[in-house]
């Protein structure tokens, strides 16, 4: 398989009790591989693992061939393996493209430089339109990012997210608080968005990974309970198992 993340043995100790524990995950380029599990498995701490904001206890994180285990997160950014903002990271009083028009001036993982010369002002218009349209916000371009309604914001996240054009592409919990038509819209969005890159992401809607993933891992306690396509997945009992002691939700 051509892995373009590869984990061995990933753990993660907070003071004796092991959050994540020994986790194997490889995900395959250019497919979309879900992260599941009930509440509490250990999913958010892979994810800050993964993407640097911790630091493991033991294991190896290989990415695009490169062992990235005590790289830094802005370094790992730079190389393409971006998470999808946080509705805070959008700038609330400017509008919908100026947001989209920064982040395109921004090199991967780097906040600071902004404003380079050489992306003349129309160009990134051009681009920042595009990218807008790809979310279905165009006709919101001149409106203040503030004013929008929660499932356009989630989408306007996604749009500066790609704006850094990622290799690989983190979601946490993209369809989170999103009424049937916001699920709807953006799991369109996620399938678009994978055609040319692969996307990993941490969902509780199981409908929406069935729809979206080529493969799933569950993790139940900080371990990894199976791993595979969903519909063989789900079958697993040991999974049902897992998801049914739970307050996990569908
Ligand atoms: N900084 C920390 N210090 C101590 N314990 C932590 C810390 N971060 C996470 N944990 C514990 O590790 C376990 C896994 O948490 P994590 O947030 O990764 O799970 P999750 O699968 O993302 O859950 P959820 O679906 O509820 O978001 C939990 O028991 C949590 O209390």
């Amino acid at each position: 398989m051509d892995a373009i993340l590869d984990i061995k043995g990933l753990t993660k100790s907070f003071k004796g009790f092991k959050a994540v524990n020994g986790v194997d995950l490889a995900v395959e380029r250019n497919t979309i591989h879900a992260l599941i599990g009930p509440n509490g498995a250990g999913k958010t701490t892979c994810f800050n693992l993964i993407t640097k904001f911790l630091d493991p206890t033991s294991g190896t994180i290989t990415y695009d061939g490169e062992d990235i285990t005590s790289t830094g997160a802005a370094e790992v950014a730079r190389k393409g393996m971006v998470r999808s903002f946080q509705i805070s990271a959008t700038f609330a009083h400017m509008t919908v493209l100026e947001n989209v028009r920064i982040a395109l001036q921004r090199p991967r993982g780097d906040s600071f430089s902004f404003w380079r010369p050489e992306n003349a002002l129309s160009v990134l218009d051009d681009q920042a339109m595009g990218l807008l349209r790809d979310v279905g916000l165009e006709g919101d371009a001149r409106r203040l990012a503030v004013e929008l309604p929660y499932g356009r914001k989630r989408a306007l996240e996604l749009a500066t997210t790609l704006a850094l054009d990622p290799k690989l592409l983190l979601l946490d919990e993209p369809t989170s608080g999103m009424g049937r038509e916001d699920i709807a819209r953006t799991a369109d969005l996620i399938r678009r968005a994978a055609q040319s890159r692969t996307v990993l992401m941490v969902e509780h809607n199981l409908s929406v990974v069935s729809d979206l993933s080529d493969r799933i891992t569950v993790l139940a306690r900080g371990e990894v309970l199976a791993e595979g396509p969903y519909a063989e997945v789900s079958k697993n009992p040991a999974v049902v198992e897992a998801y049914m002691g739970s307050d996990a939700h569908a």
